[in-house]
């Protein structure tokens, strides 16, 4: 197993074996989320689609914090909406947010803290999401008199009850992680401290599966989104055809029929 490490002040990424680990790093501010760290953040998603050796990514927080959405206290020193109206900014896309941009190998969600405003919103572009017990979650821009640019009032109301999504939206309240659980935003919930053994337990299992058959189960997920039956099944169909072809989908029956543990090439 290699072992790579490049840090950066204000967020961390790390290789360790096929799994890259992403870690927001600014814990006196709750991981608040700063212009470096989403640069940093979006050169990390495209190492992730362009290195064939990594095959799961993790996103977690560091200090025992998520992440507490945008910078409220730096947008005192120049307001975004005035960054916006100078230009050069297409809000339909925010890379690092994955808004407009979703990756081409699963991503896991390691929560510990608060997961609040930004940080339930990227959340929403994660795959998989672990929690521990006393994470706390939100969609609290309207309190500040914010809009959550970050895709949430389109994405929430899709992943979760209209409801509650709404509920979520318009107070602007938190939620519990046991709550969060219960609505199906967050798939498991773990002591306080093991989010990210956790996502690493299950980034393991989905590394050593087939990594073809992975990437085009998620892009048959993300690309038949929406679509009627019919023509996602031809997306479906397309997709899984060449997963058939490869020499993994030869490796795997061998290995089952030989009772060994099969060893994916990726090819
Ligand atoms: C548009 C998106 C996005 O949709 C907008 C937002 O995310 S708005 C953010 C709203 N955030 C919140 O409501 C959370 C506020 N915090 C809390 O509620 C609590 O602090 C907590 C529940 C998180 C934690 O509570 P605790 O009791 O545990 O701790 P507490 O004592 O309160 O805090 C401890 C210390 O941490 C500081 N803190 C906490 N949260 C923040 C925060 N959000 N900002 C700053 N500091 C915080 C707190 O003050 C304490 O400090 P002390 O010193 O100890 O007092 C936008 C998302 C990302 C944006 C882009 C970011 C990059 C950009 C840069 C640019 O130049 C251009 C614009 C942009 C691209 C920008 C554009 C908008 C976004 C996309």
């Amino acid at each position: 197993m290699t072992t790579e490490t490049q840090t950066a002040p204000e967020c961390l990424v790390e290789k360790r074996g096929h799994v890259l680990i992403v870690t927001m790093n600014r814990p006196q501010a709750r991981n608040a989320l700063s212009g470096e760290m989403m640069r940093i953040m979006e050169d990390a998603w495209d190492q992730v689609d362009a290195d064939p050796d990594i095959r799961v990514a993790i996103l977690t927080g560091a200090g025992g914090y998520f992440c507490a959405g945008a910078d409220l206290k730096d947008m005192n020193k120049k307001a975004p909406g005035d960054k916006f109206a100078e230009g050069g900014w297409d809000l339909t896309r925010l890379p690092a947010l994955l808004k407009g941009r979703r990756l081409t190998k699963p991503l896991i969600a390691a929560v510990e803290g608060p997961a609040i405003a930004g940080g339930t919103e990227i959340l929403q572009g994660t795959d998989i999401r672990v929690a521990g017990e006393s994470a706390k979650f939100g969609v609290s821009e309207a309190k500040w008199g914010l809009f959550p640019l970050g895709g949430s009032a389109v994405r929430l109301v899709r992943q979760i009850p209209y409801t509650i999504a709404a509920d979520i939206l318009l107070t602007g309240r938190h939620i519990t992680a046991a709550e969060a659980k219960e609505y199906g935003l967050i798939g498991y919930l773990v002591p306080d401290g093991s989010a990210l053994d956790k996502a690493l337990e299950i980034a393991d299992q989905i590394a050593a599966n087939g990594p073809l058959a992975v990437q085009a189960i998620l892009k048959t997920i993300r690309d038949s989104e929406g679509l009627h039956e019919e023509e996602a099944f031809k997306i479906d169909a397309e997709l899984g055809a060449a997963v058939f072809k490869s020499a993994d989908a030869k490796i795997g029956p061998r290995a089952f029929a030989n009772r060994e543990k099969p060893v994916f090439t990726g090819e």
